[in-house]
């Protein structure tokens, strides 16, 4: 009987999956799918790997299904799917390991009861990584689970780049910059020297653009900088996250409007980013598609956001060899990509329209001395390649 690993990775509008067969050193794709829109529009889909449509259901625009209705679905779509194989483990994306948690480890009770200290520091994002852990620990308590951290990718980064510029004390306490999005950041560099042996050797910007978005700069395939820090608020805006604002801001609101920082919590996960500045929807799509006003302004903010931190980065690095863009609008929104490629023109970079428009690899011109390419990102098979590598012992 084969083995099989499946992947959990719960992002903050979806939960995705996946199920792999172990063969020897491979890991051959059986299914992948996801509950996307989990609190506007749920929808489930699972495919196989020849792309075939499992399953595909959808509960109803406005319904709100969350993440644990998603989970209840997507283990009894898994327990149909299996058909004879064997579970051999479960491997999750956990969005913070704090300073701890630079590696992929194996879950037991103690683990999961640590994890729970960085909820508050991701708190759109961990308890929904926690929860079926906890849930499969308890129900399952001999199937191995592995947890494997946004964060770790980004240890490799120098000092300087994890520093916030405040009391020290702080900062050897653990208020630091972590970054996250690091296994779609590691998937990428891994696959990067198939793509252009160039930028993986070089200096690469990846532009990680789905609900949540981040940036980094690879060199030579290791992180050297991240937009985002402590929380996965800071740097570009988001769905419904602000990015990096003034913190004199909070303090004013707190002061002066009277909110408490459960309020202002509420403000900037959930009812800022492009959700708030459009007041129409945190979904680019919609964004893309609507003739509200306030929904161009929202994609504006979010263009000349991306072009200032670009310019941050390829700072941070020396200058620029190629950039990359992946996840939901990065990999699926040509009219994004078209915008921050003609704002990335003073860097060097000449966009292909038609390539861009057809969604090929390649986006950049013949010739152009920055090369551009999108390339679309798979945290999952991140997630089981270090599963598999830590039951292996
Ligand atoms: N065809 C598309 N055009 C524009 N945006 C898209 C498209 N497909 C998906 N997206 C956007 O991608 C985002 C979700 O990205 P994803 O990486 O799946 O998010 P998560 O952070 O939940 O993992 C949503 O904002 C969605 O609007
Ligand atoms: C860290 C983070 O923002 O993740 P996601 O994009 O999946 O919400
Ligand atoms: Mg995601």
């Amino acid at each position: 009987m084969a083995d099989a690993i499946a992947v959990l990775n719960a992002g903050s509008s979806s939960l995705k999956f996946s199920l792999f067969i172990v063969r020897g050193e491979e890991l051959e794709p059986a299914q992948r799918g996801q509950v996307e829109s989990l609190y506007t529009d749920p929808h489930f889909i699972a495919k196989d790997a020849a792309g075939r449509v499992l399953e595909n259901k959808r509960w109803g625009h406005g319904l709100k299904l969350g993440h644990t209705g998603a989970v209840a679905h997507l283990v009894a779509h898994l327990r149909e799917s299996l058909q004879g194989a064997h579970l051999a483990g479960v491997g999750h994306r956990v969005v913070h390991g704090g300073m701890e948690y630079t590696k992929p480890v194996r879950v037991d009770a103690g683990l999961v009861q640590a994890l729970q200290k960085f909820v508050p520091l991701a708190p759109l994002h961990q308890p929904h990584n926690l929860a079926p852990i906890a849930a499969i620990l308890g129900k399952l308590p001999d199937l191995p689970q592995v947890a494997c951290f946004d964060t770790s990718f980004h240890r490799s980064n120098p000092e300087v780049a994890q520093m916030f510029a405040l009391p020290h004390a702080l900062h050897t306490q653990g208020v630091r910059r972590y970054g996250f999005h690091g296994l779609s950041y590691e998937y990428i560099a891994s696959t990067l020297p198939q793509v252009d042996a160039r930028a993986a050797a070089g200096r690469t910007v990846v532009m990680h653009l789905g609900n949540g978005a981040s940036m980094c700069a690879l060199e030579g395939g290791r992180s050297v900088a991240s937009t985002m820090g402590f929380t996965a608020v800071e740097g570009l805006p988001m769905g419904t996250r602000c990015g990096s604002v003034d913190p004199g801001v909070i303090l004013y609101l707190m002061d002066q409007r009277g909110m408490d920082v459960r309020a202002i919590e509420k403000m900037v996960y959930k009812e800022s980013g492009l959700l708030g500045v459009s007041g129409v929807s945190s979904d680019m799509r919609a964004l893309l598609g609507s003739s509200d006003p306030r929904a161009a302004v929202a994609i504006d903010l979010y263009c000349y956001r991306i072009r200032r931190e670009l310019g941050s980065l390829a700072a941070a690095l020396g200058g620029l060899d190629a950039l990359v863009f992946t996840a939901g609008i990065g990999e699926h929104a040509a009219p994004i990509r078209e915008r921050v490629c003609r704002d990335a023109e003073w860097l060097g970079l000449r966009l292909d329209t038609g390539a861009n428009a057809q969604g090929a690899r390649r986006i950049s011109a013949e010739g152009s001395r920055v090369a551009a390419y999108v390339v679309p990102t798979n945290e999952e098979l991140m997630i089981a390649r270090h599963t598999r590598a830590l039951l292996a012992g």
